[in-house]
């Protein structure tokens, strides 16, 4: 029978599936929940130095091929998550969980990371460098040379393991322009895709979320070429050392085989895990095991990043 397991930086998993960032993360009901679930660890909500409510409601929609959001961030402030997994690094020694976490500004950024260094958490961080949804506020990341400034001042000081939440890329020379980044430094993973921004989704004559005049970040079916597309684009480019995490599209077993085959090393699920709720690890797992045990692959490794070509 296949395994599932996975490791990302030198942190093992007993099952190469999570939830992405911003789904079933929002609270320690919504976090307990995926952790008794058969998924690997989870990822927190992006927390934020303050606690913020985020935008105005109807803010998140599902559609019959995937979802729109903006939710503007909402989450209960650093603290409060902060203290959740130091606790469960008590009540749960033998697990290692990811926290999500961005500043409103460039200094939050960095009070944030320091704090996280100072304190005895000792999971894996994820810096959200990719959230459509702030108004006024760009994806970071599409901005290479502040991306550049800001990961050579946060890796002066930060030195636990640490990855960044990265929006789609369209563009070849995109690619290569931010791979060219991300391999100057101890990037423990890059975690491709965060929801296409600034989509728009109509019903009848209407939009179907409040913020922004309807515009979202998409997720779902109609994402999983792009986020293939960027998981192999940066598995060919970068360092072995700087793990792909996959996100974006993932609704069956496939999907996930799919994510792993560009070089994913743990996958993640969001708009999916949102519609079925935390059941949909063990059916997703049980489809992916299903697929390995037809083809004879006994780990993830044994496919991993092996995309053939014509
Ligand atoms: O990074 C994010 N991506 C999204 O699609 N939505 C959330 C949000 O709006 O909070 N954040």
């Amino acid at each position: 029978m296949a395994t599932t397991k996975t490791k990302i930086g030198n942190s093992e998993f007993r099952n190469c599936f999570m939830n992405a960032a911003g789904v079933y993360c929002y609270d320690k009901n919504e976090l307990e929940q995926v952790i008794n679930s058969a998924a690997g660890t989870f990822v927190t909500k992006t927390a934020t130095l303050q606690s913020r409510s985020g935008n105005p409601e109807p803010r998140y929609h599902d559609t019959a091929l995937g979802s729109i959001n903006s939710m503007g961030l909402p989450n209960l402030g650093f603290d409060y998550y902060l203290d959740y997994l130091l606790e469960l690094q008590k009540t749960h020694p033998d697990r290692t969980f990811f926290f999500s976490l961005v500043g409103m500004s460039t200094e939050d950024t960095h009070t944030l990371l320091k704090k996280v260094q100072e304190s005895d958490f000792n999971g894996i961080t994820e810096l959200n460098l990719s959230c459509p949804n702030v108004p006024g506020k760009p994806q970071i990341a599409y901005d290479m040379e502040t991306t550049e400034n800001l990961l050579t001042d946060i890796f002066s000081y930060f030195k636990k393991p640490l990855g960044v939440k990265l929006p789609p890329y369209f563009d070849i020379v995109h690619f290569d322009q931010a791979a060219t980044v991300f391999n100057k430094f101890p990037l423990t993973f890059i975690n491709c895709v965060n929801s296409i921004g600034n989509g728009l989704v109509i019903e009848d004559e209407s939009v179907v979320i409040k913020p922004k005049n309807g515009f979202g970040g998409i997720g779902g079916e109609y994402i999983k070429p792009t986020a293939l597309a960027n998981v192999h684009a940066f598995y060919k480019r970068l360092n072995p050392s700087i793990q792909i995490i996959g996100t974006g599209g993932v609704l069956t077993g496939q999907d996930a085989f799919e994510h792993i085959l560009c070089g994913a090393s743990m996958v993640q699920l969001g708009t999916t895990l949102h519609k079925e709720g935390p059941s949909a690890f063990e059916r997703i797992t049980n489809e992916l095991k299903a697929i390995m045990d037809k083809k004879g692959y006994k780990t993830i490794e044994d496919f991993k990043g092996k995309l053939k070509y014509l």
